[in-house]
């Protein structure tokens, strides 16, 4: 518009020319005198020049105006764009030290500014102002090419915020030093405050404990942080720009990395657990969240990955659900899992019509193993019988470890009882052939299995381990290592048991127990020299209760311990009342012992204590302890009886026979008599062809040849004592001799046959069985 309207200013200049130019041709052609002429000439040329001068004032002050619009449109223009970009204009005056600022506004009269003597009022934060300072004597010193600074203004409300400013020199002094410096301000603030917050967040996640990964559209790595780096051991010169499939584990299959891509893409989001593959190699398994971060003004997503490490969390929660489930000892399942397992067991069977049974298995006198050779060994028992009864079951089936030495084990997909029945023989026969704990020691135990069938029994979980472990109990008491399906009866006995082992803690106290002596008879004199002392209970809950139906009991639940240290005091001082009656000191007196008194470490200090308190001789006083007792504690046994030898007490072995011990192994232990089962003697015949004869004959024959002494257990009748005596047996015990008598009546029957046969020896020298027999 300018140009335009100077090109018009010009074309108007021209067209003035022109005409003026034409004016004196015009007065020269007409008729006047000269002095007219000359006068017309001069008027018209002052015409002319004042004409001209003005046109040329017109026109400059035409051009002036154009100018001052021009200018003032400029202005305004500049005005506007600094009002719109919110930027301050600013000048300082090096030799007044005045800065200016103006918050230009559209209507300049409105404009705001402010003038400040830098020394005394300075707009310039104090702690900044060197800086500036600085930043401007570099500027005046040519070393940048504009003065820029960052620094703190006061603002319109009064206060402080970060401007920006630049400038450049604007006037210069005669000597050519810069005067004057202007430029604009602008308020960083929020740009600022962005950078700061940037900064942050990378700083958060430079200090992140998570590991974070950035990724592209096309999940390549587009930063990672340290963590990130620590966890995986990739450095993240090492990852960016890779794909990162690059981390993906073997431990997933290529389809799971696939569906998370898929899923972040299409939900945004992704949280789950992953493994990933470190750089060398190993796994890490991640808690994963990854998000999808639209950035502003990009096509294409950004996805943030933030990964913690719970590899040892995960291994801490396996092992917990491992202990939860599962035995340490022998790694068999639990109690837990055996009854998750029976629950779902029990579906299937009923959705299948089938029958299913659970094996409840104790191990016969485990409690002795732990006491003897210690729990060390006793674990190891454990874990050989489990693996054991693994391998009869089969690896298929749930075995598992319920607690101490009670196992179950399931056999599910039954057509018929029997098959239960079947299986639990396989196992107690597979116990029969010793276990194997270690390359030199092998150890012989034996199992008592007890049988619940679904649907027969029961029908939920705990009432078919409940009754599988009622059979197991009367399995146990039906002399162990057998095996017992359930009935209902057991319930019955099963509370009874429970109320007999309730009382027998409190018997010794109550003093309901009471002793017998059955005597044993020297078969070669008729002497009496030796009595067995049984025990009985008579109590007022539950009557007269025998010996085997309570002793077992007694053993298993502990209280065989009180009671056995009663019986051995009770009999060395009855023993000691019948030698002050009369009695020969040949006579001793033989106590039973059970396996857990046997192995308890104090037993020697029992007995010796029995003997001082009775001041009897340690040769009046044997201990009977059964063959089975012997064998299967076989090296703890060897210790114990050996310490008894040097006592001076001699050691019977109960019930021989009827285990598998064999006398050559016997003739390593220190004992002095074999005492024959009475199951043998029952047999016996004068004949000589019954197999109980040849085993009786055997047995008399062999422990001769190690010097043991023999005694017959229940002899009943002539003829088997008359056997025994042919076979040279040294003594005998039974009915035929005495039943059990009550004290009392054992010392007067001992008297009677000292008597006796004190009188028949001084009258005959050679005795004779039925003379040395005690009168009827
Ligand atoms: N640990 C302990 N065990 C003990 C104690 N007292 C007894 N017992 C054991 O209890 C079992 C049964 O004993 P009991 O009912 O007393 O039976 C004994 C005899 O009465 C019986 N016997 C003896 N002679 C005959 C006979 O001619 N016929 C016949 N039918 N029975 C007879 O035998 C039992 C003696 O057994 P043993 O001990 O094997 O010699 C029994 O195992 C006892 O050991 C105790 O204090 N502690």
């Amino acid at each position: 518009m300018g140009k335009e309207l100077f090109s018009a200013a010009g074309t108007i200049l021209g067209s003035a020319q022109r005409t003026l130019a034409t004016v004196p041709a015009v007065a020269v052609s007409g008729n006047l005198p000269g002095s007219h002429y000359l006068l017309l000439v001069l008027v018209a040329l002052v015409l002319v020049l004042a004409g001209t001068t003005l046109i040329n004032y017109r026109r400059r002050e035409r051009v002036q105006r154009e100018h001052l619009s021009e200018t003032h449109e400029r202005e305004q223009r500049l005005r506007l764009s600094l009002w719109a970009s919110n930027e301050l204009y600013w000048q300082y005056d090096l030799r007044s030290r005045e800065l200016e600022t103006t918050r230009v506004l559209p209507d300049q009269a409105n404009d705001l500014v402010v003038y400040s003597i830098l020394d005394t009022n300075p707009q310039i934060h104090p702690d900044d102002l060197q800086d500036v300072l600085q930043r401007l004597r570099e500027y005046l010193q040519g070393k940048s090419a504009i003065f820029l600074s960052e620094h703190r203004m006061l603002g319109d409300a009064g206060q402080w915020q970060w401007m920006l400013l630049r400038g450049r020199a604007v006037e210069y002094s005669d000597d050519g030093r810069v005067v004057r410096i202007a430029g604009t301000a602008r308020n960083v603030e929020s740009l600022r405050e962005l950078e700061s917050q940037r900064q942050i967040a990378a700083k958060v996640m430079h200090s992140m404990a998570e590991s974070v990964a950035v990724l592209d559209a096309q999940f390549h790595f587009v930063t990672v942080n340290p963590a990130f780096s620590q966890m995986t051991g990739y450095t993240a010169e090492d990852v960016v720009g890779e794909d990162a499939a690059l981390i993906n584990s073997t431990r997933h299959d290529p389809q799971f990395y696939a569906d998370v891509r898929n899923a972040v893409r299409n939900n945004g989001s992704w949280v789950g657990n992953m493994w990933q593959q470190r750089k060398d190699g190993s796994v890490v398994l991640c808690a994963m969240q990854c998000n999808q971060i639209e950035q502003s003004g990009a096509a294409a997503p950004l996805y943030v990955l933030v990964a913690n490490d719970i590899t040892e969390r995960h291994r801490i929660e396996q092992e917990l659900r491992y202990l939860a489930n599962f035995d340490t000892l022998t790694g068999l399942p639990n109690r837990t899992l055996l009854a998750e397992r029976l629950s779902r067991a029990i579906v299937n069977a009923r959705r299948k019509g089938n029958k299913l049974a659970l094996l409840f298995l104790d191990l016969d006198n485990f409690k002795d193993v732990n006491d003897s050779l210690g729990h060390a060994t006793g674990d190891r028992v454990l874990r050989a019988a489990a693996q054991r009864l693994q391998d009869v079951v089969g690896a298929e089936r749930t075995v598992a470890r319920v607690s101490g030495d009670e196992f179950t084990a399931l056999l599910e997909d039954l057509h018929d009882a029997s098959e239960a029945e079947a299986c639990a023989q396989r196992i107690l026969t597979a116990f029969d052939a010793p276990l194997r704990l270690d390359d030199r020691f092998e150890f012989t135990i034996t199992p008592s299995i007890g049988i619940s069938l679904f649907p027969e029994h029961a029908q939920v979980p705990t009432d078919l381990l409940k009754y599988a472990d009622t059979a197991m109990y009367h399995a146990k008491a039906a002399g162990k290592r057998t095996c017992m399906c359930y009935t209902d009866s057991m319930a019955v006995d099963l509370r009874r048991r429970a109320h007999l082992i309730s009382s027998l803690r409190r018997v010794v106290e109550r003093g309901e127990l009471r002793l017998v002596f059955q005597p044993q008879q020297v078969l070669a004199d008729g002497r009496i020299d030796a009595v067995e002392a049984l025990l009985r209970w008579d109590s007022p809950e539950h009557g007269s209760i025998q010996p085997d139906q309570f002793i077992p009991l007694a053993e298993d639940c502990g209280a065989i311990l009180p009671i056995g240290e009663w019986v051995l005091q009770e009999a060395c001082r009855t023993l000691a009342a019948w030698q002050r009656a009369g009695v020969s000191t040949q006579l001793s007196v033989s106590v039973n012992v059970s396996a857990l008194q046997f192995l308890r470490s104090d037993l020697t200090q029992t007995v010796h204590a029995a003997l001082t308190q009775s001041h009897l001789p340690p040769s009046a006083l044997e201990l009977e302890l059964t063959e089975s007792v012997l064998m299967a504690n076989a090296d703890v046994a060897t210790e114990r009886l050996q310490a008894f030898r040097e006592m001076g007490v001699s050691i019977a072995v109960d019930d021989f026979g009827t285990g598998y011990s064999s006398l050559a192994y016997l003739h390593r232990l220190p004992i002095n008599t074999l005492k024959i089962d009475k199951a043998f003697v029952d047999g016996l015949q004068l004949s000589g062809d019954s197999e109980d004869t040849t085993i009786t004959t055997t047995i008399i024959a062999m422990a001769r040849s190690l010097g043991l002494l023999v005694v017959a257990e229940g002899v009943e009748t002539p003829e088997q004592l008359t056997f025994l005596q042919q076979q040279h047996c040294d003594l005998a015990q039974g009915y035929l001799i005495s039943p059990p008598l009550e004290a009392d009546a054992c010392l007067r029957f001992i008297l009677d046959v000292q008597q006796h046969t004190a009188r028949h020896a001084l009258a005959q020298p050679t005795t004779h069985l039925d003379q040395a027999l005690p009168p009827a």
